[in-house]
């Protein structure tokens, strides 16, 4: 049987027990309109294609499954709010962070929030925000031989956006 040419494109699946993080956010509808603060467990797949390299083997993907864990302990425990949405305004004063939103002026105490830069606590704006961390040393990508990958976040079972993102 031949081996696997040099070239192929293989997609590495990595959905480990260990990739998630809990966090409260609120989705914003419209300039009037967003839920109320809430929590979930949120979880992470990533499908990465790559081309094979030789040896029967692609990339290492243990570097990438370090890298999807690390990143979900950085939004672990935190409440999220988006510095990028056209509709919130976010105002940083002493300990407190203030959202201000329809008239509204939320306050968060600064020890307890994370400020991302995304348009919305969605699902779809936080995997775009782990494709664009692992998506920042283009040379490793490269070198990895990886052509795109995909990530998926979970606010539950049967909840999740996914969103890929193609590398030259
Ligand atoms: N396009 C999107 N629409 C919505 C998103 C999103 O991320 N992208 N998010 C929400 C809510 O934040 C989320 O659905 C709230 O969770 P909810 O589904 O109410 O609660 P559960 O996860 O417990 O699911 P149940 O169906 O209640 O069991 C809305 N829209």
């Amino acid at each position: 049987m031949s081996a696997a040419p040099m070239g192929d494109v293989v997609t590495i699946r990595l959905a480990k027990e260990n990739m998630k993080f809990s966090a409260a956010h609120f989705t914003i509808f419209n300039a009037t309109e967003r839920e109320r603060l809430h929590g979930h467990n949120f979880r992470v797949e990533a499908d990465i294609e790559a081309r094979m390299l030789g040896n029967g083997m692609c990339f290492d993907y243990g570097i990438y499954k370090d890298r999807i864990v690390a990143l979900c302990r950085e939004l672990n425990e935190w409440t999220i709010l988006p510095t990028r949405s056209p509709h919130l305004r976010i105002e940083e004063a002493g300990e407190h962070v203030y959202a201000q939103f329809d008239g509204q002026r939320i306050p968060f105490l600064r020890g307890d929030v994370l400020l991302l830069p995304i348009e919305n606590a969605t699902l779809e704006e936080f995997a775009h925000w782990f494709l664009l961390r692992l998506g920042e040393d283009r040379e490793a990508l490269r070198a990895h031989g990886i052509t795109a990958i995909e990530v998926r976040v979970f606010s539950g079972p049967g909840q999740s956006a996914g969103r890929r993102m193609g590398f030259d």
